[in-house]
């Protein structure tokens, strides 16, 4: 299966001139004869990708970078390791089953399995779907790739089925991590009235793609809306972890992680912290970590890390939320600034994050 997409991406690059896919292809082929203790029709291979005419064919519409499957990803270092996350058990399992099914898949393929490759990750923002995502290409040593939905999704009928068939295309020509974040905008479930028949096309056509997609392209999907999901996507795929968002007490343990590696402990225990930032993601409370730290690197040594601290928790306090952005409850902010409101004061209307006190324990 994984050698036969390889020969017909072969053949495909060679009809259409694309250099980059000849390459990739060909490189991919290599490195699967050699896993195979193949060298000679390895070299064979090299030395004749090392014939193919150096000056680059004249553009075409369908060669042009513009016109290829390059333009819909992004392709990123992974650089995050999945130790540095806090999981959930479940996910950390799974992502250790995963990077063992990948590294080892030629033991499964001796027994006749493919490793898993197409995984969902639901769950809130901000919660780790995408450092996930990461860390699992980090482990691989695969390029990581993020599909660009403003690249992908056109307003012409047959457009988007267009642009992904050049998408999976030019990622089945070698092992790759391919990430689709906020799945959701392009599995959308088919019944959705609202929705023209170009969806549900859009959304065949998907599942096509990721049915046909050699096991070396790890596809990672993840959505904050799993309801949304066609149910035939959600079936697609062979792992589903969850995300869920962390408790009090596990954001306590990530600040901890942070604030021990500052140069000053503050006097605040990380467990009072994180009790007076409320309900919040690993990504709010990093972002928090680093506005205290930025603060007392500015203050040039005039401003202690508590200082830094109860500061930004008192800016923590006055944050305007996205219900109030999105006119869902009235801000309070305009008619009351931060130094005018009592230190210990949380009596703003709650929509699901707890308003924390700004007075520290100590
Ligand atoms: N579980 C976690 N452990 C450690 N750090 C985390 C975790 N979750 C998030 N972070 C931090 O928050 C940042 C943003 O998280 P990430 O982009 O992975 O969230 P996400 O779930 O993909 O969010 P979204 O749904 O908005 O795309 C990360 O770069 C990471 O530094």
């Amino acid at each position: 299966m994984a050698r036969s997409d390889l020969l017909i991406s072969l053949v495909r690059a060679g009809a259409s001139g694309d250099r980059a896919m000849l390459k990739s292809a060909t490189e991919a082929l290599v490195a699967e004869e050699r896993a195979q203790n193949h060298h000679i029709v390895a070299d064979r291979l090299e030395r004749a990708l090392s014939t193919v005419a150096i000056t680059p064919p004249a553009l075409t519409a369908a060669s042009s970078p513009a016109g290829s499957g390059k333009d819909t990803i992004l392709e990123l270092e992974p650089r995050l390791q999945l130790s540095q996350l806090m999981l959930p058990l479940p996910v950390e399992q799974g992502g250790r089953q995963l990077i063992e099914e990948h590294t080892r898949a030629d033991v499964l393929r001796a027994h006749g399995y493919e490793p898993r490759h197409r995984i969902l990750l639901s769950g809130p923002p901000g919660n780790g779907k995408t450092s996930f995502a990461e860390a699992v290409a980090e482990a691989l040593g695969l390029p990581f790739f993020v599909v660009r939905y403003d690249a992908l999704i056109g307003s012409y009928l047959g457009e988007t089925n267009a642009r992904l068939r050049k998408l999976f295309d030019y990622v089945r020509t070698r092992p790759s991590v391919l990430f689709f974040d906020e799945f959701d905008s392009i599995g959308k479930e088919r019944g959705d009235t609202h929705e023209t028949g170009e969806i549900k096309r859009v959304v065949s056509f998907l599942l096509m793609q990721l049915d046909q997609l050699p096991s070396y392209v790890v596809v990672i999907a993840a959505t904050n809306h799993a309801e949304l999901l066609d149910r035939a996507v959600w079936r697609r795929f062979q792992m589903r972890l969850a995300f869920p968002a962390p408790d009090r007490q596990r954001i306590g343990v990530f600040l901890n992680r942070i604030i021990s590696q500052w140069p000053d402990a503050p006097k605040a225990a990380a467990k009072s912290i994180a009790a007076k930032l409320g309900t919040v993601s690993f990504a709010e409370a990093l972002d928090f970590c680093q506005n205290v730290r930025r603060r007392q690197i500015l203050g040039l040594g005039e401003l202690s890390i508590d200082d830094a601290l109860r500061s930004e928790l008192d800016l923590w306090a006055t944050r305007v939320s996205p219900e109030v952005l999105n006119g869902e409850r009235p801000d309070q902010t305009d008619t009351e600034t931060a130094s005018d409101r009592p230190a210990a004061k949380s009596t703003r209307p709650s929509s699901g994050r707890t308003r924390p006190s700004t007075k520290l324990n100590r």
